[in-house]
């Protein structure tokens, strides 16, 4: 049995030492169980919101539930959806092209890509297909607490920023500004809620005072190209895109970096864009935007309440706007979009800078290969190339690319499992590639 992923090829759960199998075997049921468990937990307060009918629906939704896991753990085969929305047939087409001789992909002999998105579209489907509970974000408590659960940190964070961001008074030089924030923003993305199978870490204390300690986590580091994209005064498009990652804390951050662009003219427009589903547990949807923004906005803290009604202000006046994509709920990864969704990859082209947050869309982004570490980004991104374009991502699986040779080797010396805890950071560029 193949214990190790070949060179170039896709991970998947197969190969054992991999964290695809870990996440299949480990991660996936526990993440379903607590699911269930949250459901049941919060029956009455979902009966209060949804109605006498979605105590019966839950029933069934919990069952269904249940049945992912049960095919999950006995390894079957990853049926086709029966559905009509719109991105179903990517996902049954795509799942066909996976077909061998030896029959249809199982969860366990599968593209991990493939498979793990399939199962949280799997989930949607689930609430989807009922009467009461359609609009229903199973995840919605977990995102919630998130921000809850965080905002000691974020308090401080304000009182820190606010010279700077709400009175306009420069502490710093630009641009030494931007990397600080650009590397808070990167340790943001720590707190995503699937790593730790969906529990919430209380998060306390001054960010800003850890950051010089963490430097030596930051395992590549492209701040000054980044620095130079953005600054760059020969540009000629004045907006910057984020594709966000989780909602929460990291959120925050986003919103920080953003309205530095605005304050210090090195973007007039930034467009945010989130996910069209309950995804990845605690990734940001329109409804965690707008809802975060109202907490910041009525919070009692004076410092916080001022960043709240600043950036409400800037989603009202159109500087920020929330961008809702399908493409960034298909199983594919990013070497597909041109092919598949020209649209978005035409308006990406539109952006001084696109900003890919976390490791999912890292994963997407380098097509989720097990790349020779030190394969250059521009080959890694196999043609996907919109405009000039970084990465922030704490690292919380096995794919990485254009690191410095021999640095992988030293990690795994100190820790086989360096990767897999969103321990170490990564801040990557690509110049746009001419095709
Ligand atoms: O929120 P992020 O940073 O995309 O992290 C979530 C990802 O990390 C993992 O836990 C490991 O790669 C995946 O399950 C998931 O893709
Ligand atoms: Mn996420």
């Amino acid at each position: 049995m193949d214990l190790v992923t070949p060179r170039n090829v896709h991970y998947n759960a197969f190969y054992k030492r991999s964290f695809a199998y870990y996440t299949m075997k480990e991660r996936i049921p526990v993440i379903l169980t607590q699911l269930i468990d949250n459901l049941v937990r919060n029956k009455d307060k979902i009966i209060s919101e949804y109605g006498q009918g979605a105590g019966e629906e839950l029933k069934i939704v919990i069952g269904e539930i249940s049945k992912i896991k049960y095919e999950v753990q006995t390894n079957k085969p990853l049926q086709e959806i029966v559905s009509s929305a719109p991105d179903i047939k990517i996902y049954n087409d795509y799942l066909a092209k996976q077909a061998t001789d030896d029959g249809w992909p199982t969860y366990f002999n599968c593209v991990w890509l493939l498979a793990e998105c399939y199962i949280y579209r799997k989930l949607y489907d689930i609430f989807e297909k009922t009467n009461t509970l359609k609009d229903f974000d199973l995840f919605r408590y977990q995102k919630e607490l998130a921000l809850i659960d965080s905002i000691d940190s974020i308090i401080f964070m304000c009182k820190s920023l606010s010279d700077m961001l709400l009175n306009e008074k420069a502490l710093y030089p630009v641009k030494d500004m931007f990397i600080h924030l650009l590397k808070l923003n990167l340790w943001g993305n720590r707190q995503d809620l699937s790593i730790t199978n969906g529990v919430v870490n209380h998060v306390t204390g001054d960010p800003m005072s850890n950051l010089e300690n963490l430097e030596s986590y930051i395992i590549s580091d492209h701040s000054e190209d980044i620095w130079s994209a953005i600054s760059d005064p020969a540009a000629t498009s004045q907006i910057v895109d984020i594709v966000l990652d989780n909602a929460a804390y990291e959120l925050y951050f986003d919103f920080c970096l953003a309205d530095y662009l605005l304050k210090n003219n090195l973007a007039s427009k930034v467009r945010f864009y989130v996910k069209n589903m309950p995804w990845f547990i605690s990734d940001a949807m329109t409804r965690d935007v707008n809802w975060q923004i109202k907490q910041l906005r009525k919070h009692s803290n004076k410092y916080v309440s001022l960043f709240g009604q600043q950036w409400d202000k800037h989603f009202k006046d159109g500087s920020w706007t929330v961008e809702v994509e399908d493409f960034w709920t298909y199983p594919l990864d990013y070497s597909y979009m041109k092919c598949l969704d020209n649209k978005l990859y035409r308006k990406l082209a539109e952006a001084k800078l696109i900003i890919f947050k976390g490791d999912l869309n890292y994963r997407k982004l380098f097509g989720e290969r097990n790349w020779d570490p030190i394969t250059p980004i521009e080959k890694a991104l196999q043609g996907f190339h919109p405009s000039k374009l970084c990465t922030l991502r704490t690292v919380k699986c096995d794919i990485v690319c254009g690191l410095r040779d021999g640095l992988v080797e030293e990690l795994e010396a100190k820790n086989a499992q360096w990767s897999y805890k969103g321990d170490y950071g990564m801040i990557q560029f690509c110049e746009k590639v001419e095709q």
